[in-house]
């Protein structure tokens, strides 16, 4: 196919995300990644974008083959925008892309949290805005250095105005998996979100934390927490692992060698990778907890229930965000224990 009968897709928010899925999807459409000067520089200096991924696979794209940009308004030809910013930066986003995109573009949010495609869609009347999954990490190693550390698929709200990118994401490797049930897809990725704060003050390793039974506990009383609260408030979590969400608790808090057994999945990490939050503390940046760890918080407080593990891993992150500390795990687990309400004997 000509390059020029290609789909034309921006990716706003060039960081881990943005550049992994620009590094892999630029032989079936035309990219152009649109982000902030230090980081388009920084790419540039690489020399483009570089991905890998646990499987071996692995490619450059020099800069020829990938438009990298600053200005939003590089959005305006595209058939497709896929936004990957981290959630407080969403609402920016969504002005900054009012009047630039053409009528009817779609545009897909590829960000966790549970509200970004209704800020989206608030702002972009007249596109359909769609709630995507990434599910799988990627950490950016060096600048323009984009590794795929666990798997999954790629997952987005059904709709029309998408038939004519699916076979994109499909060629380029990354198939995109259409659901009909993307809130109960972002509340069941919520749920594995609430260990980003935990690995991200583990200070870690993914693979590192999940092989201990003491950070695993950490998680189980952050995902009892959070399950007890969408029961409250309704919310009913999809099933994206071999285990239902239900019992995910009661699997974590497993002896080590059983859990290995049980979850081999969930362990299918690569060695090197960490969450996006841990990435966030690392470069000094504000990070998600608020829409992920906090959404639990606020969904809570509207029913009339309380989730101090989250409220207390909300106030960890942020107190991280101003100077670090190393926790160990049982330092942790005491910390989180502390402060649930003890239930009656
Ligand atoms: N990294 C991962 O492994 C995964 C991440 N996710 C989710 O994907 C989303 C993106 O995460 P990730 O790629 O890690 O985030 P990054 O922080 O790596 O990338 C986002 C980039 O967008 C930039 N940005 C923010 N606002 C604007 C703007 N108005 N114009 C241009 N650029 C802007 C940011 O700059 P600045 O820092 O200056 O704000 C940053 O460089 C998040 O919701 C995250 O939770 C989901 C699955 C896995
Ligand atoms: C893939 C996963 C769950 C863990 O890396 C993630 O979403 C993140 O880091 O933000």
């Amino acid at each position: 196919m000509s390059v020029h009968a290609l789909p034309r897709i921006a990716i706003y928010g060039a960081g881990s995300v943005g550049g992994y899925l620009a590094a892999r999807l630029h032989e079936h459409a035309r990219i152009t990644c649109i982000g902030r000067r230090r980081v388009i520089d920084a790419w540039r200096i690489h020399g483009g974008l570089d991905w890998s991924d646990l499987r071996g696979g692995h490619e450059h794209v020099a800069t020829r083959d990938v438009e990298l940009q600053v200005d939003p308004f590089a959005a305006a030809k595209a058939h497709l925008v896929l936004v990957t910013v981290k959630s407080a930066a969403t609402e920016t986003v969504a002005q900054e892309l009012a009047g630039i995109i053409a009528p009817g573009v779609p545009v897909v949010s590829f960000q966790n949290g549970l509200h970004n495609a209704a800020i989206l869609r608030d702002a972009l009347p007249g596109h359909p805005v769609l709630a995507g999954m990434v599910p799988f990490n990627v950490l950016q190693r060096i600048p323009g250095d984009f590794h795929q550390g666990s798997g999954g698929e790629l997952m987005v709200e059904a709709h029309d105005s998408l038939a004519a990118f699916f076979p994109v994401f499909e060629a380029s490797g990354l198939p995109l998996m259409a659901r009909p049930d993307m809130p109960a897809v972002l509340a069941a990725k919520l749920l594995l979100n609430l260990n980003n704060a935990i690995n991200a003050l583990a200070n870690v390793p993914l693979k590192d934390e999940l092989s201990q039974r003491d950070w695993r506990r950490c998680l189980a009383l952050a995902q009892r927490e959070a399950l007890a609260v969408f029961a409250a408030a309704q919310v009913q979590p999809a099933k994206l692992t071999p285990l239902r969400p239900q019992w995910l608790p009661r699997v974590l808090e497993m002896p080590d060698s059983w859990f290995r057994r049980l979850a081999s999945r969930l362990l299918a990490i690569d060695p090197v990778a960490r969450s996006s939050m841990w990435e966030d503390l690392e470069r000094g940046r504000p990070t998600e907890v608020d829409a992920i760890n906090g959404e639990v918080v606020r969904i809570a407080a509207r029913h009339g229930v309380t989730a101090p593990v989250n409220a207390r891993l909300v106030a960890l992150i942020h107190e991280a965000e101003q100077a670090r500390r190393t926790w160990s795990a049982q330092a942790l687990l005491a910390e989180l224990h502390g402060v649930q309400v003890p239930t009656a004997a």
